[in-house]
């Protein structure tokens, strides 16, 4: 059975970047992965001084509207390095919150989609065609953690012996 996610308040509303699921990237914490990937879209580009305001950001609504400011210059190579950037903070956001990681370990094998009626590339969008990348993100996010753990199962096991 596919699992449909949007909003923070709807089921599976963990597996949304609006979630207030902080994470540490390189030093620095961002109050939710939303937050890290919108600023990423300026770093080395001539807006960068944007980047410290979408961190202080109070929502992450605010932090996607500065981040969607369309007179802005995102970085040039944005869309090759987007769906990357994102895999990390999604990755560490799993690592980091143990509640969720076990949400997202209880779906098993299940199709994840983000139901975003309007984004076409990280969602499936209102007639359900659009590309769903989040939802691969969190796919292979679950596939890298039951990986790492079960590395980490072993090496216990042999640990004891
Ligand atoms: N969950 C969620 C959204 N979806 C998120 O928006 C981000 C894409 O932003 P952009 O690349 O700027 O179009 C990405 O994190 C996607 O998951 N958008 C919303 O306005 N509200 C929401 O509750």
């Amino acid at each position: 059975m596919t699992i449909y996610f949007y909003k923070v308040w709807q089921p599976y509303g963990c597996f949304s970047n609006f979630s207030p699921h902080g994470i540490k990237i390189q030093g620095t914490y961002w109050s939710t992965v939303e937050h890290y990937y919108q600023a990423q879209k300026f770093v080395g580009s001539k807006d960068a001084a944007i980047i410290p305001l979408i961190h202080q950001a109070t929502t992450p609504e605010e932090a996607a509207a500065l981040g969607r400011c369309s007179s802005r210059q995102m970085r040039a190579d944005w869309h090759q390095v987007k769906t990357q950037v994102m895999r990390e903070a999604v990755l560490k956001k799993f690592l980091t919150h143990t509640e969720i990681r076990d949400i997202l370990l209880g779906t098993g094998e299940e199709l994840l989609v983000e139901n975003s009626p309007n984004d076409y590339f990280w969602g499936c969008g209102i007639n359900k065609t659009g590309e769903n990348h989040l939802g691969k993100v969190l796919m292979s996010v679950r596939e890298e953690i039951r990986k790492r753990f079960s590395v980490t199962a072993i090496a216990e096991k042999h640990l004891q012996y």
